[in-house]
């Protein structure tokens, strides 16, 4: 008999198959695709595996309660899934839910698996292939008492922060795993934005050489902007193929598979303004226009200026990607925090920091600083933290320079300049909402406040034309 199952044997599945035997666990192993499962057994079957022929077999081999971890692609192929698995599964089952599924859906599939008594876990896992075999970060969420029957193998696997202690915790109930894992993908877009826009400023920019990039990325893998993204980029601008640099060769068109779109329609569902990550994803549909790029590269020719000089202005792009990057926790940290107010879950924001500290792809330097700051007192945005207002007020005028630099150049950086914007509006005490509130009352009688009856509503007749009937205050 296998202590757990493992459903869905592609890079992750397998990973995390080899990763849980390799801490002494026995793991039966299930894909629809036979040719995946027989390669599986034909490198690893020497293993405590076990591969089974069917969902029902998979149930028959596993010890009771059942284990079971599905790592198949998010949306229709889980739900599939658990309709299969269901008829096999027996009363306080533990079923996991490893892929990246949107929390929504495990909010309804755990609801549902809990009237059929079967346990649920939605819980993110980071660090890819590499990751997922010798540790990754495991963010679960879901029946509390399924956590404590899992937790034992799952901390077992869990990278190691550099503390020691193991990037795994329970987060909360339903969706709060998988909410974590989302927003830890929408910081990933944004952080690997914000680095794109480097890569370009140098290259376009200043016409650096690639060795060059690559030598002034590793210098700045350190500190608060030190992190994995900063370190796969220095492999990334090294590698050659044939002699030739793969990276100048390499389609400038970028893939995504939801997680970044959802972390923008969650945080413009709880109203938080995400703009890093919402300008990383919208660059992804950009990139997307190859053909219409091309055509308008003939209409629009970029500003002719000279090459930027000079070393001090690769400290400015160095200061410049760290008041972004601490912005773009911020915005992150605030989806997390107004998510686990809407759902009514009881959440730690420092508890997602923390299993975010090691085997994930946002790893870095930021992560013991931010929850220092929301350890200290009951802070609603870290920028507020003493640390980090200092790190700002330091960075924000190379931020100013490069995003000016960039306008001037027709180099776009949509990461940088929402960044910069973000951080004007956030600390500005006046906004000209006052215009807008006051075109909403014109057109459509939505009223408005005065600064000094915030709570009074009013509305004007601009025109002398106007009727007595306002529409209502309400926010959607
Ligand atoms: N790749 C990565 O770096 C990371 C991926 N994830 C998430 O982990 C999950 C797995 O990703 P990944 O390993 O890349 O794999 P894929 O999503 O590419 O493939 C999943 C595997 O499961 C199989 N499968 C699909 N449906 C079933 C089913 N009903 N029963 C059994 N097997 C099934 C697939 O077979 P077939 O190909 O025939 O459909 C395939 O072999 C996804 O949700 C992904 O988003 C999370 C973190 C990192
Ligand atoms: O979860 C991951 C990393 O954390 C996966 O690699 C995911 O596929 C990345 O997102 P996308 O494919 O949209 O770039």
């Amino acid at each position: 008999m296998a202590q757990i199952g493992m459903v869905g044997l592609a890079v992750m599945g397998s990973n995390l198959a080899r990763n849980i035997e390799s801490k002494g666990y026995s793991v039966a192993v299930y894909d629809i695709d036979k040719d995946a499962e027989q390669r599986f057994m034909a490198a690893y079957g020497s293993g405590a595996f076990e591969a089974v022929q069917s969902l029902g077999e998979l149930a028959q081999k596993l010890e009771t309660p059942r284990m079971i971890v599905m790592m198949v692609r998010a949306g229709e192929p889980v739900d599939r899934l658990i309709e299969e698995i269901l008829p096999y599964l027996a009363e306080g089952d533990i079923l996991i839910d490893g892929g990246n599924s949107d929390f929504h859906d495990t909010r309804r599939r755990q609801k549902m698996l809990n009237e059929k008594k079967i346990r649920y876990i939605g819980m993110g896992v980071s660090g890819g292939e590499q990751g997922a075999l010798h540790g990754p970060s495991l963010m679960p969420g879901g029946d509390r008492d399924a956590w404590e029957g899992v937790k034992h193998i799952l901390t077992a696997i869990a990278a190691k922060a550099p503390d020691g202690t193991p990037c795994c915790a329970y987060l909360g109930p339903d969706g709060a795993g998988h909410l974590t894992k989302t927003v830890h993908n929408g910081i990933e877009y944004g952080e690997m934005q914000l680095i794109c826009e480097a890569y370009q400023m140098m290259c376009d920019g200043m016409g650096m050489k690639q060795e060059d990039m690559a030598e002034t990325f590793r210098t700045w893998n350190t500190g608060m902007l030190g992190g994995y993204l900063i370190s796969i980029t220095v492999d990334i601008l090294k590698y050659r193929e044939n002699g030739r640099y793969l990276l100048p060769q390499i389609l400038d068109v970028a893939g995504q598979k939801g997680t970044g779109k959802w972390t923008v329609i969650e945080a413009a569902s709880s109203g938080v303004p995400a703009t890093i990550t919402a300008e990383a994803l919208f660059a992804r549909f950009l990139s997307n226009k190859k053909e219409e790029r091309k055509r308008a590269a003939q209409l629009f020719p970029a500003p002719e200026l000279a090459a930027m000089p000079g070393a001090a202005l690769i400290e400015e792009i160095r200061s410049a990607l760290l008041a972004s990057k601490i912005i773009l926790y911020a915005q992150g940290c605030m989806i997390l925090a107004e998510g686990a107010g809407t759902y009514g879950w009881e959440f730690d924001l420092r508890t997602a920091l923390r299993l975010w500290r090691g085997g994930c792809i946002i790893r870095s330097g930021m992560l013991d600083g931010l929850i220092e700051a929301f350890g200290e007192r009951k802070l609603r945005n870290p920028m507020l933290a003493p640390e980090f207002t200092k790190r700002l007020n330091e960075a924000v005028p190379s931020l100013r320079k490069i995003v000016a630099e960039g306008a001037a150049r027709g180099i776009p950086l949509p990461a940088m300049s929402s960044a910069l914007s973000f951080f004007d509006g956030y600390r500005s005490g006046k906004l000209s909402a006052n215009l807008l509130q006051a075109q909403r009352d014109y057109f459509g009688a939505h009223g408005y406040a005065l600064e000094d009856a915030p709570d009074t509503p009013r509305h004007t007749d601009w025109t002398g034309k106007g009727g007595k009937i306002t529409s209502g205050t309400y926010n959607a």
